[in-house]
């Protein structure tokens, strides 16, 4: 057995309390092996030094998608619609195969450098997010966005079979860092009659389901026009609430909704820099967990936010649901450090973000002596409302080293920059053209 010792911090427990501890990890199985005073823990085979650090569970980023960073800052200032319509789509018909590789594999290192060591992920050419995931040691719950509207049949479903096909391929990869799940794009760009037939093999073949649920108000009054049921009844007609899956957004939902949610055990993935820039609305996420709703919390890709820094998530969630609720204590600086963790980790059905013996061994060090840091009146304060995604300095995942010392280990940042830049220029002209 090879072990690491993250030594002399300050670590995060479960229950928000923050105690200066050593954590011990197996680095074959990927697993805390315990929590406690150096002098009660057997020697290990290398040392990470954590002084004058917080070390806290590995963020969890439950809803992205991690090749937009090739979009970063291509379209802004515009709603989802005429946004996706006008300005998105139209680029990501040119994106090829080594270009989602690209832009993935810029997201990893975006997520490796600001303490994110998992994330779900829908997009295209999965493949390829496949290669990057297994390549840069991260955890992955991966999927295949299908979208039917303004298709014709037979295209349709391919898409559909695609994402299954998907799933059941790349489940387990990576010794089990990589799980997926069958991610219909939303219940109004994937049309009834594919749901009733697919949703079943889905069921079938034990994979969770991931869609965009009730994120803006267009989105909701043509299913509840139409159908004169709510989009997240309508889900569960369809069988689409399992307790596995989860959705992005959940913005327009209401007491009924709600109570689905916790009833059935769905996951909401909240992404409030996204619903703030597309103005879609505020999601009632006090309520939720008010509710006991597992909600989780994501970036959403970063055409819409712009970046996948999910300490900047975390203070915008706390923010916004303060402003949602007309309520000071709402979504406290607690609740959103569980959300980026447990929350997420939850709704993703991955054994992280709580540091205790059992866990994967997915942690995060941030360097504490910065100014924006002191004084140190409440490190979980701090998490919520004054770190950033550059203060992390040490990233760990399945108890690999990714990064020691702002140095990424894993990757070489300024080819994976460098490649990135080149491919995101080329498509966008392409699609220009
Ligand atoms: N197979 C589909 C691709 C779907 S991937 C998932 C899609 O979600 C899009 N997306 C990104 N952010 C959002 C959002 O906030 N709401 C809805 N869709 C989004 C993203 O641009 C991408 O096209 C096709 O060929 O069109
Ligand atoms: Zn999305």
């Amino acid at each position: 057995m090879t072990t690491l010792r993250i030594a002399g911090g300050q670590v995060l427990r479960p229950d928000m309390t923050v105690e200066e501890t050593d954590v011990l990890v197996d680095q074959d199985e990927g697993e805390i092996l315990a929590v406690g005073p150096a002098d009660d823990l057997p020697e290990a085979d290398e040392t990470l030094d954590a002084d004058d650090g917080l070390v806290i569970p590995g963020l969890v980023n439950a809803h992205c998608h991690a090749a937009m960073t090739l979009l970063r800052g291509y379209a802004d200032d515009k709603p989802l619609e005429s946004w996706l319509r006008e300005d998105i789509w139209p680029v990501e018909a040119e994106l090829t195969p080594e270009d989602v590789r690209a832009g993935t594999e810029l997201g990893l290192l975006e997520m490796i450098q600001s303490g994110t060591t998992g994330f779900a992920d829908m997009y295209f050419h999965v493949e390829k997010v496949v290669e990057a995931v297994e390549d840069a040691g991260l955890r992955a719950r991966l999927g295949h966005g299908i979208v039917t509207i303004g298709r014709d049949e037979a295209a349709a479903r391919e898409d559909f079979e695609t994402s299954l096909e998907i799933a059941a391929e790349f489940d387990g990869a990576a010794d089990g860092r990589i799980s997926t799940a069958v991610m219909p794009h939303s219940l109004t760009t994937v049309g009834e009659e594919y749901l009733e037939e697919y949703i079943p093999q889905t069921r079938e073949l034990g994979v969770p389901l991931h869609y965009h649920a009730n994120e803006t108000e267009d989105e909701v009054s043509p299913i509840v026009d139409e159908r004169k049921e709510r989009p997240l009844s309508y889900a569960r007609d369809m069988d689409m609430t399992d307790v596995s899956d989860f959705v992005a957004h959940g913005v327009h939902v209401n007491e009924t909704e709600i109570e689905l949610l916790a009833e059935t055990g769905t996951g909401v993935i909240h992404c409030p820099a996204s619903n703030m820039k597309l103005a879609s609305g505020m999601a009632p996420i006090q309520a939720m967990l008010d509710a006991g709703v597992t909600v989780g919390l994501g970036t959403d890709g970063t055409a819409s936010n712009n970046d996948l820094d999910m300490f900047g998530e975390m203070r915008d969630a706390a923010m916004l649901g303060k402003l949602a609720s007309n309520d000071a204590s709402a979504v406290d600086a607690e609740s959103v450090v569980r959300m980026a963790t447990e929350g997420s980790a939850t709704a993703l059905g991955f054994n992280s973000g709580r540091i205790e013996e059992g866990a994967n061994a997915d942690l995060a060090v941030l360097d504490l002596s910065a100014s924006h840091l002191t004084p140190r009146h409440d490190l979980v304060s701090h998490l919520a409302y004054a770190a950033r995604g550059s203060d992390v300095i040490h990233t760990i995942c399945d108890g690999n080293v990714l990064m020691a010392d702002k140095e990424v280990l894993i990757m070489d940042e300024r080819s994976v920059r460098k490649k990135a830049e080149k491919r995101a220029k080329d498509a966008i002209e392409r699609a220009s053209n």
